[in-house]
């Protein structure tokens, strides 16, 4: 069990990046290679981004590229001063401070390596024992556990280097758990992997969760992800905190929705479209529409689509199906819907 409490606490994180900007041109080019004539620009990704996360939950931080969520996760691990607000992870200030907060926090970023690329995976285990300085009865439990677990034997003698990327993810997974530390925080966990490969670390993740009581923080941009691990999400756009619910409050009212695919032997009719129904970009002879079924029951629908067409005969319906949006779709209407300002 964690020996602390790893609450997080995160009070209108600001946080900016200069760039140098290059004027196109190759004689501005040059021009932008010195320091003094060089022009800047300031990119804010965090605008006052504020939450709390109790000990023992799952949290899932989703938001579209660019949206500010590496960011959150490089300055709660202590990569990254932020220029203002107040975070401090169990008690501790993450950047101030950093030998502290590493010593209890796992870090695994999908795409990048924690591990040594050459050296194999086992030495890389006990370089990570020496660096964080686990007792050594604590280290050969806990490397024997996630060694089956994560069913890491049989390319334990291999290099980095040579593992899969599913092989990789796992050892990744280990190493930043080694030292028992009672926050995992996630970038992008299942980035590449194949199906099988992703369902065997979001059900180590949960068990993690479940059995040790481990704080989760992920990021991700596969909703399957959120659905199956995730209590609460975060949804972070523009710097900004867009939402922040239950799974399921998020589920229940965004997902009541249905959407209507209707395909006619010949074009779509025009539709004056009802309340609570949404026309979708579709081609040929399809048409795709969003519904709310409590504004508009589904064979009400159907009749104004076999009835439409103006003063020409219509096309005939020839197919409909009706589906539940997807989370993926739901997500991205949200982040349409709240898309930054000019
Ligand atoms: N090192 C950096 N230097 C300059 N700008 C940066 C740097 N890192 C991030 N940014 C900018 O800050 C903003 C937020 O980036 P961040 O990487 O936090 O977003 P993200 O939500 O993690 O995106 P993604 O889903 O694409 O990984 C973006 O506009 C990005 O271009």
């Amino acid at each position: 069990m964690p020996s602390f409490p790893a609450r997080i606490v995160v009070e209108d994180l600001r946080k900016s990046y200069r760039v140098a900007t290059r004027p196109p041109g190759s004689r501005a080019g040059l021009a932008a290679w010195l320091p003094s004539r060089r022009p800047w620009r300031t990119i804010a990704a965090l605008r006052g981004v504020t939450f709390t996360i109790e000990p023992g939950t799952i949290t899932g931080l989703i938001g579209p590229n660019g949206a500010g969520k590496s960011t959150v996760i490089k300055i709660l691990s202590g990569i990254l001063r932020p220029e203002s607000g107040r975070v401090t992870v169990g008690g501790l200030v993450p950047w101030a401070q950093r030998l502290r907060h590493v010593g209890r926090i796992g870090v695994v970023f999908g795409q990048r390596s924690q591990l040594w690329w050459d050296l194999p995976v086992d030495d890389g285990f006990a370089l990570l024992r020496d660096i964080y300085r686990v007792p050594p009865p604590l280290y050969r439990t806990r490397r024997t556990r996630l060694v089956e677990t994560l069913r890491l034997a049989d390319f334990l003698d291999q290099p980095v280097r040579q593992l899969s990327l599913g092989q990789r993810m796992r050892a990744e997974l280990a190493a930043a758990l080694l030292h028992a530390p009672p926050l995992l925080i996630l970038d992008e966990p299942t980035i590449g992997l194949d199906a099988p490969s992703k369902l065997a670390i979001r059900a180590f993740i949960r068990d993690l969760n479940r059995q040790d009581g481990t704080t989760i923080l992920l990021t991700t941009h596969d909703m399957h992800d959120i659905e199956a691990l995730a209590e609460r999400v975060i949804v972070i756009g523009d710097g900004r905190v867009l939402a922040d619910s239950p799974f399921e409050t998020l589920r229940a009212t965004t997902l009541s929705g249905r959407r209507l695919i209707a395909s006619f032997d010949g074009p779509p009719p025009t539709l004056a479209l009802p309340e609570g129904v949404t026309r979708l970009p579709a081609t040929g002879q399809t048409l795709a529409l969003d519904f709310d079924p409590a504004r508009i029951a589904a064979p009400d629908l159907i009749g104004l689509l076999t009835q439409a067409g103006g003063s020409a005969a219509p096309s005939p319906l020839a197919d409909v199906t009706i589906t539940r949006p997807s989370i993926e779709d739901v997500i991205s209407r949200f982040y349409e819907h709240h898309a930054p300002g000019p």
